[in-house]
């Protein structure tokens, strides 16, 4: 990324194979456990491995003691050296918003995250932001979300991309829809899909939803994640990485072959 670039905002991360991303991708998922950050942490491991420098953002960790390890620092044993920032940590399994009240502790809003990612942008060449459970949880007491971060963000003259992590099997479809709507009544562009969790042993419902859930997301699947990924000793994390994303995200990934792989006809 040259000088002009990082100060415009509008470096690509084309060297990492990452079409069509600008340099910074928020992660939202479909709820809560579904695999944002392992989606993360392949994500980082496929740009590391192309050369990339990367840095990862948890503006709301909830859930987690002082002393124990965040999501930024699973994305760290899993990828590699990424730059780790957490904006806030909150030791109940809540909502930001919620645990920030209970614990009286500050919360964190969409200006001091979007000027974090702009800092982050201009000394990385990808920028991986991770929401708290899905797109609309509340970070403060106005109801700002990761949304209103993305779109501070891009108020801030950066390209923000969105990711939707989604659980594979029954019920995501209704979420990954809603998530969609959500996210183009705001402007704001969903890069795709990735299932964080595919099953050893896919249901007919998990099956189905490969060829459904581009179609609820308006936005291609861009992966899928096999359950298993984070503790193969067989297989290095960055190879699964490589064979479970598609190319926009820098693997090898083919979407067409592996829905036409699991249909399950009548
Ligand atoms: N593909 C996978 N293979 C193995 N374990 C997985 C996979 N995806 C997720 N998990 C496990 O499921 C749990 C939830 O995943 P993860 O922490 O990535 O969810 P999350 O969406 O980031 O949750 P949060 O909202 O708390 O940030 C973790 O224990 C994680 O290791
Ligand atoms: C504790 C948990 N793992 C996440 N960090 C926070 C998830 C908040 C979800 C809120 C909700 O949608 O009801
Ligand atoms: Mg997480």
């Amino acid at each position: 990324m040259n000088g002009d670039e990082a100060a415009n905002g509008t470096e690509s991360t084309e060297s990492s194979g990452m079409s069509g991303i600008d340099g910074v991708l928020f992660v939202t998922g479909t709820g809560t456990e579904v695999g944002k950050t392992v989606a993360t942490a392949a994500v980082a491991a496929l740009a590391l491995a192309a050369g990339c420098t990367v840095a990862v953002l948890k503006p709301g960790q909830t859930g987690v003691g002082p002393d124990e390890a965040g999501d930024v620092d699973e994305v760290c044993r899993l990828a590699g050296p990424v730059h780790r920032v957490e904006l806030a940590r909150y030791p109940e399994p809540l909502a930001p918003d919620t645990a920030a009240r209970r614990s009286g502790l500050p919360t964190v809003g969409p200006k001091r995250v979007a000027e974090t990612v702009v800092e982050l942008a201009e000394q990385y060449d990808l920028v991986l932001v991770e929401g708290a459970g899905g797109l609309l949880v509340r970070y403060d007491e106005e109801g700002h979300t990761l949304a209103d971060m993305a779109l501070a963000t891009a108020e801030l003259g950066l390209r923000p991309a969105v990711l939707l992590v989604a659980a594979a099997g029954l019920g995501t479809l209704n979420v990954t829809a809603l998530s969609a709507e959500a996210l183009r009544a705001r402007r704001l562009d969903l890069a795709g899909v990735v299932v964080g969790c595919w099953p050893a042993e896919p249901d007919l419902a998990s099956c189905c939803n490969l060829a459904d859930l581009p179609a609820s997301a308006g936005a291609p699947l861009l992966g899928v994640l096999p359950e298993g990924i984070t503790g193969s000793p067989e297989t290095p994390f960055q190879h699964s990485a490589r064979i479970s994303l598609a190319p926009a995200l820098g693997g090898t990934w083919d979407a067409a072959a592996f829905t036409a792989g699991h249909r399950i006809d009548f």
